[in-house]
Formats: C-alpha cells, sequence, structure tokens
C-alpha cells in the first residue's frame, strides 16, 4: 500500500470479487476498476466512481465476513484462489446516492480487504474523517405529529427514517404529539435545548410552524427578549431545524428540498445540510399574531383552508375539494394593500431563476410605501416558491429562500376563467403573473385592510378613485345583502388567523436543515 502525500489511503480492495483502486483523498472516497488489457497496460482502470466524504452516511465493519474467514465460505474461496494472497475483513460504506428529481436514496458498497491490518486502517481514517465534520447532528430532538396528512407520520419515521438516523450514529429523543401545540409548548419550557444540534419535524406545514413558534419563543427567553414585543429584532436560532414530509402540503420541504419524500430528508438531515430561511411576523394593531414562513393567502387561499379544516377526515384531498368549491364560489374581498418595494436586491418576482438556496439578507434602503386599492380574488404573499406536488413551481417560482423578502401576488377580481386561467398557469411553464389582472411585487414589508376596516379619509379616496362603482358603497352599508362575505381569513402557513387586517414584516432568518 503506498501513502502519497495528497492521499490518506490508497489500496487494492475487492468489490464483488472484482479488483478495484480504492483512495481516501481528504474530501473524496473513489474506486476504480482494474481491468486486465492485453495491449498496452497490463491493467487499465475503469469503471470508476467517487464520493464526497460529506455524503459518506457511515461505514461499518462487516462482522460475518470476519467470522466466516477460514471456513468454506464460496466468495471468500474464490477471491483467496484468485489472489492467491491471505483474505482479511470487510467493510462497507453507506453513501448518499442522487436520484432523479432530487432524491436521495442510500447506497452501499462492500469494500474487501487483503487483511485485518488493511481493513482497520480503511475504516478507522474514513471515520476519522466523519468526525471531522463539524455541521453534522449529533443529537436530535424528534417530534412526531400522528394526526397531520395521511395521519402516517409515526409509520413514516419508524419504517424510513429511524434506522438511517441509528446508522448514521445520531442519538434521538422522541415525542410522538398528543394535542395541537403539544410541540411548541415542549419546546418552550420543558426541555433542556442545549443537549440537541437539531429539532426534527415529522409532519406538514402546520407542525413546521408550532416548531417555529416554540424555538422562536424559547431562544426569545434564553437570550433575555420579550417575544411580545413587535421591534425587538429576533435573537437568531442556534438549532436548525430538519423537516421528514408528513403533512399534506408539505411544501416547506418541497420548496427547499425539491421533493417530499422521507428518505432524502433525513439524509440532508444527517450529512448536515443547511438552508436559511426568512421569518415575516404578523401583527394586527400592533400586537402579535403569527410568524409566516411559506405562505399568508387571503381570498382563495384562506377560503380553502378554511373549508377544508371541516373536512379534515378526507386526508389531503380535501384540499382539492374545497380548492374546486371555492373557485366555484368565487369571492372577492375588497380592501387597501400597502406595501413596502424592496429595493436594491438581486432579481425580481419575475425571474427564470429558481431558488432552493441561501441568499443573503440586503439592507440597502427600501423604497416610498405605496398603495393599491380594489377587489380582489386573492392576496398572497410568498415567502419562499412555495413549491409543492400540486405546483411544483410554486406560487412565487422566483421568490428566495433567504433575502428578507416576500412577494406579494395580487390577484383582482376577474371571471372565473381567467381566475382559472391563472391556476392551472401553476402548473405549467406558462407565467402566472403574465396577466392583466395579476401583479407581483417583491416587498420588505406589507399591510392588508378590509375595506370595512379602513378609515373614512381612506374610503373616500377610494370613492373618489371608483366613483362608477356605487354598488360597492351599497354593499358595505348593506353586508347582510347577500352578495358576497365580506371578510376571508387570512391563511398563515396554513393554519387561520383571527384577524383580517395584518401588518406583515420580515423579521429575521431561520435555519432549516
Ligand atoms: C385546475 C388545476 C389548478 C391547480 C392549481 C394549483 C395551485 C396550487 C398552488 C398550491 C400552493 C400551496 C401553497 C402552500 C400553502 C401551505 O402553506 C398550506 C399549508 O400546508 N397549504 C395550503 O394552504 C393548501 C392549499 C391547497 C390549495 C389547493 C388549490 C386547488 C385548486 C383547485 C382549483 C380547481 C378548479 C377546477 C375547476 C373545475
Ligand atoms: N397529536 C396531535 N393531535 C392533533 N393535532 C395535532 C397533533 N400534533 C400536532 N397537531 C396539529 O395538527 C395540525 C395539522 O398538522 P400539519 O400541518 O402538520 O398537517 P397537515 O395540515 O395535514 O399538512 P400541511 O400543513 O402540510 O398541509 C397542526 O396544526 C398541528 O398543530
Ligand atoms: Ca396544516
Amino acid at each position: 500500500m503506498e501513502k502519497p502525500s495528497r492521499l490518506l489511503l490508497l489500496s487494492e480492495l475487492r468489490v464483488r470479487n472484482l479488483a478495484y483502486d480504492v483512495s481516501l483523498c481528504r474530501s473524496l472516497l473513489s474506486w476504480k476498476r482494474l481491468v486486465p488489457s492485453p495491449v498496452y497496460h497490463p491493467f487499465r482502470p475503469s469503471g470508476s466512481r467517487s464520493v464526497p466524504v460529506s455524503e459518506i452516511i457511515c461505514v461499518r465493519e462487516e462482522e460475518e465476513e470476519k467470522s466466516s474467514r477460514g471456513k468454506s465460505d464460496g466468495s471468500w474461496r474464490k477471491i483467496k484462489e484468485g489472489e492467491g494472497k491471505d483474505c482479511g475483513q470487510a467493510f462497507t460504506v453507506l453513501y448518499v446516492q442522487r436520484c432523479q428529481q432530487h432524491r436521495w436514496r442510500c447506497a452501499e458498497i462492500t469494500f474487501t480487504c487483503p487483511s485485518d491490518a488493511v481493513c482497520q486502517r480503511w475504516v478507522s481514517s474514513i471515520r476519522e474523517q466523519l468526525a471531522s465534520l463539524a455541521s453534522r447532528p449529533k443529537h436530535l430532538l424528534v417530534y412526531i405529529n400522528p394526526y397531520g396528512g395521511k395521519k402516517q407520520g409515526k409509520r413514516i419515521y419508524e419504517q424510513k427514517v429511524a434506522a438511517l438516523f441509528d446508522q448514521a450514529g445520531i442519538v434521538t429523543q422522541v415525542i410522538v404529539t398528543e394535542h395541537a401545540n403539544h410541540a411548541r409548548d415542549h419546546l418552550r419550557t420543558e426541555t433542556e435545548l442545549k443537549r440537541f444540534d437539531g429539532v426534527v419535524c415529522v409532519g406538514g406545514d402546520g407542525m413546521f410552524s408550532e416548531i417555529i413558534h416554540g424555538l422562536i419563543w424559547r431562544m426569545q427567553i434564553d437570550a433575555g427578549v420579550d417575544p411580545n414585543s413587535p421591534d425587538e429584532s429576533l435573537s437568531p436560532s442556534s438549532l436548525r431545524i430538519g423537516i421528514i414530509p408528513a403533512g399534506s402540503t408539505d411544501c416547506i420541504c418541497f420548496a427547499t428540498v425539491g421533493t417530499n419524500d422521507p428518505v432524502t430528508s433525513a439524509l440532508h438531515i444527517i450529512v448536515g445540510d443547511s438552508q436559511p430561511m426568512d421569518v415575516c411576523s404578523v401583527h394586527h394593531n400592533n400586537t402579535f399574531l403569527r410568524y409566516s414562513v411559506s405562505l399568508l393567502g387571503y381570498g382563495f387561499y384562506g377560503d380553502v383552508l378554511t373549508d377544508s379544516e371541516r373536512k379534515r377526515w378526507m386526508g389531503p384531498a380535501r384540499y382539492d375539494f374545497s380548492g374546486v368549491k371555492m373557485f366555484l364560489s368565487h369571492h372577492y374581498y375588497e380592501g387597501a394593500v400597502s406595501y413596502l418595494p424592496a429595493k436594491g436586491i438581486i432579481g425580481t418576482p419575475r425571474d427564470a431563476f429558481r431558488c432552493r438556496s441561501g441568499y443573503e439578507p440586503s439592507h440597502k434602503s427600501d423604497g416610498e410605501w405605496r398603495t393599491i386599492r380594489g377587489k380582489f380574488l386573492a392576496i398572497n404573499a410568498a415567502s419562499m416558491s412555495c413549491a409543492c406536488p400540486r405546483s411544483p413551481k410554486g406560487l412565487s417560482p422566483a421568490a428566495h429562500l433567504a433575502d428578507g423578502t416576500t412577494d406579494l401576488i395580487l390577484v383582482r377580481k376577474c371571471s372565473r376563467f381567467n381566475f382559472l386561467r391563472h391556476l392551472i398557469r401553476h402548473t405549467s411553464k406558462d407565467d402566472q403573473f403574465d396577466l392583466t389582472f395579476v401583479e407581483v411585487h417583491r416587498v420588505r414589508r406589507f399591510r392588508f385592510t378590509p375595506r370595512q376596516c379602513q378609515s373614512d379619509s381612506d374610503l373616500e379616496l377610494d370613492r373618489q378613485e371608483n366613483k362608477h362603482q356605487i354598488f360597492s358603497q351599497i354593499c358595505r352599508d348593506h353586508p347582510a345583502c347577500g352578495c358576497a362575505p365580506a371578510y376571508s381569513s387570512w391563511n398563515c402557513d396554513g393554519e387561520i388567523l383571527s384577524h383580517s387586517a395584518i401588518d406583515v414584516r420580515y423579521q429575521n432568518t431561520v435555519m432549516e436543515s
């Protein structure tokens, strides 16, 4: 065995009885097949592969091979006969294999060594390399929501994730929640959080939201900041949050990882990947309501959520049922949206670029507040793309994950046919914003006031702008006329907000695994 300075190890090992040149550099494990060649070179490498050490899950000594050594095991005998060498132990490397559509799988390869000593050297060298990867979690606190999505959270964790964490040497404390807000309250009070490198959320967007709320609260308390104060800037979280998708939309997982697959997510957690994301805070009259990381939607998405919560027994299909119902209801809502455009940022919501990686928040000064009044079918604020299996490009395909902005999408009252065109474009390559009744702005902050809550001076401005629309005034004065509901609700990451008039501002960035 030679050991050039660039290499940590270089050996001739066997994989399924074939000879390979196997090397371990500082960041790469590579194996190259050695094929006999009759022409110039006695051995010519082919079939080479390499895996970054950062994507190795673990290395395992093959105990069975050790015990069968010297016994009349067919494969061992072949190696002995073929090579005429004294065969030793084998070791298996488990590593990440990238598959289609951003899926990751755990692959493994077993190397047979010529001696025990060589095997030991390989195993300890790879383990040393793995131990030096500081971003890998060692202790994780896992919350399982057994109630989200198709109610499979517990099974998904036990069958697809637990064994992988175990193989990667991750020690877990698992809590299966018993009621809504169990995880949030547990994070707020009971746990000695310093023991953990991260929190794992097995559930959907609502469960992730619970965990964000618990963690942010806890971080503020630990940092001596009043969590209720709207003006205090958030103390950043030292704990990362990993998501194992087990909900109905799982858009936070899909938009960050590119797929909703528990094994892929578990592998991202194991290798210590991290992804910062923006957190917005939502206030009503200076009172804090909630944080949001994905969608804040009024009108269509608020109504779909309100209607679908009554049909939870349908599982994820409730959204399609309520989606069709609310599409047919075709409710629009009047109000004023004011926003602070984000200036000096890289990109616009109409870019072709898709973001699944971090982005530095820009702190350049912003523009002037602008106000848009009107009748809206939907007002959506997307802090990330909100991509999900229903819409793989999402509500705002070019939204950045951590740039301190939100894409504000306004869909004005239009015909059902036009609204359907807009919706369908979420599922195709066509631009859903390239329609006269849709506008999108990248903003740092925004406010919404339903028409019924607008001040008299605002209403006077409205009247001047919409002199011809006399019926809107009649409907406002006679909300019982049945022409349309006056208020919708805000869908905040899949939870219903208690107020319609809200003030939303970019707050901070948290880490997600
Ligand atoms: C004709 C096909 C049109 C398909 C249009 C698909 C657009 C889908 C866009 C999905 C955006 C999801 C945003 C994520 C929000 C999450 O924070 C939240 C919590 O998990 N999920 C939802 O609110 C769950 C929201 C789920 C919304 C489902 C809407 C389904 C609309 C169906 C309209 C059909 C019209 C048919 C007419 C005959
Ligand atoms: N043990 C529990 N029993 C009842 N509700 C729970 C429990 N644990 C958590 N919850 C609540 O369940 C709700 C739904 O969970 P979650 O959002 O994860 O799934 P979902 O709504 O099906 O998926 P998505 O949000 O991705 O569409 C959340 O509001 C969460 O607070
Ligand atoms: Ca939910």
